[in-house]
């Protein structure tokens, strides 16, 4: 008689979604030892080769990939509905920087943090990207419950409460990245906040150091088209351009939003290999524009999803966002095969992860990849019949569906409780810090 296999955890599910191609699996299990994933393959065949040393059986459930946010602010939960129905420099510049300039501190930066990670990992994100001052205490919070992460430190040319300007927003960003170098989820990455708010000398460096160092560049690009006007105005080129001629567009480059892209700008992204952050909430609700997502998939551009931050969506939950890009895309063509289920939820897992630079290590169910996963309840009276799960994670499936969270094999959700985490106390400090927000905003 063959020998069974001890393993750490083996995980069975009515539907698996590995997200390599189109299939969707049934009946099949996930063999997880240590954080990797060991094996993908029929339950039956599963119980006849491994003994696991748990065996999570989840019935009508399916397990995929857990979802990649590419884009957010995670400390700026805390401002989450401060400054409703405005376009983004008025919301910017008369809500959200003077509630920066007067709370952001590390406290302020670790409750909202671990806010957001409460919300992701509730809602199935199980790897964010983020950029907002203090990234050391936002690595620290995400590291201490177990999320993955991709940290983008900001450069601007102003100061704030974080640094005194671009030299010493670098200079902390890379002492960041040698700190976490060895850590399995965290990742570390430039993050000059937009073309508006930085000027050439430091984005230049910016090009050469990331180039040395072998790091992304994240930045807010062409996000409305007041910006793509005032760059013209101010520098003579659009924003990619100017970004391009500087060195900056490249296969390390993320660029978030593109609401506006002409025929060079396409050009430039396809040519160079760039990567697009797609946020269609936030870009709906400060009515900044529609990326044209399903003309850059079109041309072979890799477009990864992101929800931004709180304050401008106001939520974290991926699974909104997928539904918004999927109809987004639609309306803003008036194709109906444009943004199809399939392609969204590429980009809300693999291709998030090809955009971070982690493909190898996650975004889709497979052998040796980390066992990043989550589980989704479709056996709920409310979303049946269930005839193709793809369309229907899509169309009819929110955040608060999930049941199961693994970040590289640990549980972080179960049964629809978040382990580890105090929420009692973090609740009670959040409401001190709205007390305090709502005071000075009326002012
Ligand atoms: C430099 S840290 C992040 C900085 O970005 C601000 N921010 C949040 N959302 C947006 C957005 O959609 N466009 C531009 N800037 C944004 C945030 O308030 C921080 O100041
Ligand atoms: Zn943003």
């Amino acid at each position: 008689m063959s020998q069974m296999q001890p393993i750490d955890q083996l995980i069975s599910a009515r539907w698996l979604l590995p997200m390599t191609d189109r299939q969707v699996l049934e009946h099949h299990s996930v063999a997880i030892q240590g954080n990797q994933i060991l094996d993908i393959c029929p339950t039956n065949t599963a119980l006849e080769r491994y003994q696991p040393n748990q065996h999570r059986d989840l019935g009508d459930q399916l397990l995929m990939p857990g979802l990649i946010n590419a884009h957010g602010h995670a400390p700026m939960t805390l401002l989450r509905g401060l400054g409703n129905d405005l376009p983004l420099m008025e919301w910017l510049q008369d809500h959200i920087w003077p509630a920066e300039g007067r709370f952001v501190d590390e406290a302020f930066v670790a409750d909202g943090t671990q806010l957001a990670i409460a919300e992701m990992l509730r809602t199935g994100t199980t790897c964010f990207s983020d950029m907002y001052f203090f990234p050391e205490t936002i690595v620290e919070t995400a590291q201490q419950h177990g999320m993955r992460i991709q940290s983008t430190f900001p450069v601007l040319d102003m100061p704030t409460q974080w640094g005194s300007g671009p030299e010493e927003y670098i200079q902390k960003g890379l002492a960041l990245h040698d700190r976490v170098r060895n850590s399995n989820l965290a990742t570390i990455a430039f993050g000059p906040h937009a073309p508006y708010t930085i000027s050439d000398e430091p984005l230049r460096r910016i090009a050469t150091l990331a180039e040395e160092v072998d790091l992304p560049v994240q930045i807010h690009l062409h996000e409305t088209a007041g910006e793509v006007d005032d760059s013209i105005q101010n520098h003579g080129l659009r924003p990619t351009r100017r970004l391009a001629e500087l060195g900056l567009i490249s296969p390390r480059t993320q660029c978030v939003h593109m609401t506006q892209v002409d025929d060079h700008d396409l050009k430039l992204l396809q040519e160079s290999g760039a990567h697009v952050l797609h946020c269609p909430e936030a870009n709906m609700k400060l009515a900044s524009g529609a990326c044209p997502v399903q003309r850059l998939l079109d041309a072979g551009v890799n477009v990864g999803l992101g929800t931004d931050g709180a304050a401008s969506n106001n939520n974290l939950d991926m699974f909104g966002e997928m539904q918004s890009a999927a109809l987004l895309g639609k309306l803003s063509t008036l194709e109906a095969g444009a943004t199809d289920a399939y392609s969204v939820l590429r980009m809300a897992t693999i291709n998030g992860a090809q955009a971070l630079g982690i493909d190898d290590r996650v975004g889709t169910l497979e052998p040796g990849k980390q066992a990043d996963m989550i589980a989704v309840d479709l056996g709920d009276i409310l979303a049946q019949p269930v005839y193709d799960p793809i369309p229907h994670l899509v169309y009819n499936t929110n955040g608060r569906q999930v049941t199961h969270t693994w970040v590289a094999g640990e549980p972080r959700l179960i049964e629809g409780e978040l382990q580890r985490m105090d929420l009692h106390g973090l609740r009670e400090r959040v409401n001190q810090w709205q007390r305090h927000i709502a005071a000075a905003d009326q002012h």
